[in-house]
C-alpha cells in the first residue's frame, strides 16, 4: 500500500504539489493523471524518496522510502527509463541491480525473459536501445526482487501495440496477486482498460479520486451550442455552474433536461446534449481538468 498524506513540494516560488493525500490499494491498479506540469511526476519521486517533502509525507506499506533496507524487494520502480546507464549493456544493468539486492544471478536471465528481450538484445548497450527496449528493461529492473508494490511512471512510452497489451496484462496480473500498483499516464484508454482506481490532480491538488466506474458514473452533462460561451453565461444565470472543458463543451453535474431548458429559454440552439455518463475517461479527464489546462484555458 502506498499512502501520501498532506504532502506539499515547494520549489522556489512555485508550489508543484500542494497539500495532497491519496492511497494505493493492494490488489488494485491506481491511474495517477493530470496535465502536463500538474506535479505527477513529483509526487512519484515523493513516493520513491527522490524529491523531499516540503510537508507531509509519502510511505510504502508504512515505511518511507529512505528508511527502506533494502528496497528493491519491497517496490519496483520505473520513472525514467532513458536514466539507464547508456553504456552498460542491458544484461549488466540487471546483473548490477541483482548485486546490489543480494540476488541469485539467475534473476537476470529468469527477467530478461520475462520482458522479452533476447539474449542478443541483452548483449547491446543501452545506448543503441529503442524506447520500447529500454521500458522492458526498466520494468525488469523494477520487477527483479519480486516486490508487492510498483511505482511506474507513463510505463507503456514506446511501446508498440503488442508491448502496450504485455505490460496491461502484467500489471493487472501483478495486482491480481494482491500487489500494489501506482501509474501514470497520458495515454488515457490505457488507463481506462488497465486501472480500478484513479487520482486525478490539476495545478498540485488532487481534483477528483475514487474507483474508475464512481467516478465515471459521476460525470454529468456534456452539452455543445455555437456559442460555448453564451450557454454557459445562461446555465450559470439560471444557477447552474457549468465548466467550459477545453474541447469547447460546457460540462455540468445536472441532468440533461434541465440544461435543454434553460437553453430553450435563452434562445440558444444546442448541437449536442448527452448524459456524460459511458462518455469515457477522456472527457471525465477534460472536464475535471478544465480550469487547469493549458489548451483549456487559452480557449
Ligand atoms: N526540480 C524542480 N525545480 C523547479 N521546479 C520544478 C522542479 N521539478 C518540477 N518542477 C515544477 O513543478 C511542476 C510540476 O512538475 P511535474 O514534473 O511534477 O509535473 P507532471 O504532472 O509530471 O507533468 P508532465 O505530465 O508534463 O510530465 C511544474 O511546474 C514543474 O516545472
Amino acid at each position: 500500500m502506498i499512502t501520501v498524506e498532506s504532502l506539499t513540494r515547494r520549489y522556489a516560488g512555485l508550489t508543484a504539489v500542494d497539500d495532497i493525500s491519496f492511497t494505493a490499494l493492494p490488489g488494485r491498479v491506481t491511474g495517477f493523471l493530470g496535465p502536463n506540469g500538474a506535479g505527477k511526476s513529483t509526487t512519484l519521486r515523493a513516493v520513491v524518496g527522490l524529491t523531499v517533502p516540503t510537508s507531509g509525507t509519502a510511505t510504502i506499506n508504512g515505511e518511507r522510502f529512505a528508511d527502506l533496507p533494502n528496497p528493491g524487494l519491497e517496490v519496483g520502480v520505473l520513472l525514467d527509463a532513458s536514466a539507464q546507464h547508456a553504456g552498460r549493456t542491458g544484461r549488466e544493468i540487471l546483473t548490477i541491480a541483482a548485486d546490489t539486492m543480494g540476488l541469485p544471478r539467475r534473476r537476470v536471465d529468469e527477467m530478461l525473459e520475462r520482458v522479452s528481450l533476447t539474449p542478443d538484445e541483452a548483449r547491446r548497450r543501452v545506448r543503441h536501445y529503442s524506447l520500447g527496449m529500454r521500458q522492458r528493461l526498466g520494468i525488469g529492473t523494477a520487477l527483479l526482487g519480486e516486490p508487492r508494490v510498483l511505482v511506474l511512471d507513463e510505463p507503456a512510452n514506446g511501446l508498440d501495440p503488442a508491448g502496450i497489451r504485455w505490460m496491461r496484462d502484467l500489471l493487472t496480473g501483478f495486482a491480481a496477486e494482491g500487489g500494489t500498483v501506482l501509474l501514470s499516464s497520458h495515454l488515457l484508454h490505457e488507463i481506462e482498460v488497465v486501472a480500478d482506481d484513479l487520482v486525478v490532480i490539476g495545478n498540485g491538488a488532487i481534483v477528483a479520486s475514487g474507483s474508475k466506474e464512481e467516478l465515471l458514473a459521476a460525470a454529468g452533462t456534456i452539452v455543445r451550442s455555437t456559442s460555448a460561451r453564451d450557454l454557459a453565461h445562461a446555465l450559470e444565470q439560471a444557477g447552474i455552474p457549468c465548466t467550459l472543458a477545453g474541447d469547447g463543451s460546457v460540462r455540468t453535474d445536472v441532468d440533461p433536461a434541465r440544461v435543454g431548458s434553460v437553453a430553450l429559454a435563452a434562445g440558444i440552439a444546442l448541437t449536442e446534449l448527452r448524459s456524460a455518463e459511458g462518455a469515457g475517461l477522456e472527457d471525465m479527464f477534460l472536464s475535471l481538468t478544465a480550469d487547469t489546462q493549458r489548451e483549456g484555458a487559452a480557449a
